[in-house]
């Protein structure tokens, strides 16, 4: 059984909350959130559509309500649903993507793969990274100019991949390395397997196949063993990123590249300076909306 919570919205409230966005960045719950369009008769009629597993609670609805100023006091709309896959259905308004050279989409989007795009169909399901959000964007074009910029990597971890997107970019990107992917959520890493098996991507540890490890940070022993690596892609949110800035250092070769996202242009100065603390030197920056992704290259001596 599943709930849906309506609330109504502006345009803009409606465009800052699409996709994926708040179910990760804003919320410890993560219900299945989706701003709907309006109906062309009413076209000031935005809404907020929140999707739950269980009956959601007044705290819920509060939480939703603060996401939705302009709501005010409008009563909140809660709908049982019939046993519909709502899952599914928070995917149905996912349009696809495109960051760099890459295309991602969703099952309902197979058919629109454009020409020489790199694609990926993502099942997000249960997990974060369907490519909506500007932290997963900024990843993928940063990926994308290392490629061109003529970067080489054979050993990639992937810090935090929710659906696993991150770690397959790299390995079209770069089909010989090994990589891994882990996340702290056990969850994450099913669906990282299963995106895997969709497409096509190998699993394994050798060259060109990828290891999946529930882990949080690179407290790992499968992480330890495998360092030093040549690239790490971590898009968590900026305190873990602090934290995490010695063992990234501790895991990287010299002249190892680390992307990092997740962390808002107003926590960048803090970020930085973590890093540049442990030995790393921006290289550049990917911006998209609010959302800085910073691309770092560890130096030979700290
Ligand atoms: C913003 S999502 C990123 C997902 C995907 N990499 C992407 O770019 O779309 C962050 C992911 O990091 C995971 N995570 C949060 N803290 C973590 C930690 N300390 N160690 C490993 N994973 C973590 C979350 O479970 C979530 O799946």
């Amino acid at each position: 059984m599943s709930w849906k919570v309506t609330l109504p919205c502006t345009r803009t409230e409606a465009e800052a909350l699409k996709g994926d966005i708040v179910a990760f960045a804003a919320l410890d719950f993560p219900p299945a959130l989706m701003t709907s369009e309006p109906d062309p008769a009413q076209p000031d009629a935005w809404r907020l559509d929140a999707y739950f597993e269980a009956e959601p609670s007044p705290a819920d609805i509060a939480t939703l309500r603060a996401l939705v100023p302009s709501a005010g006091r409008a009563k909140a709309a809660v709908e049982r649903l019939p046993d519909e896959d709502w899952l599914t259905l928070s995917q149905a308004g996912l349009e696809p993507i495109r960051a760099g050279r890459f295309f991602v989409h969703t099952p309902a989007h197979r058919d629109e793969v454009p020409a020489g795009a790199i694609a990926f169909e993502i099942d997000a399901g249960r997990a974060f990274g369907t490519g909506q959000h500007e932290t997963t964007t900024g990843c993928l074009v940063a990926l994308d100019r290392l490629k061109r910029e003529g970067a080489v990597f054979a050993n990639v971890a992937d810090i935090g991949t929710g659906t696993g997107l991150l770690a397959f970019a790299a390995m079209r990107l770069w089909p010989a390395a090994r990589a891994i992917a882990s996340d702290i959520d056990p969850v994450a890493i099913e669906v990282a397997a299963e995106n895997a098996a969709i497409n096509r991507v190998p699993i394994g540890r050798g060259p060109g196949r990828l290891a999946l490890a529930v882990a949080a940070g690179l407290d790992h022993r499968a992480l330890a063993a495998r360092a030093p690596y040549d690239l790490i892609v971590a898009n968590i949110l900026a305190g873990p990123l602090i934290d995490l800035a010695p063992a990234f250092a501790a895991a990287l070769a010299p002249g190892g590249r680390l992307i990092l996202a997740g962390l808002l242009e107003s926590q960048k100065a803090r970020v930085l300076a973590a890093c540049r603390r442990r030995g790393f030197d921006p290289s550049f920056e990917i911006m998209r909306g609010d959302w800085p992704t910073l691309v770092l290259r560890r130096r030979a001596r700290r």
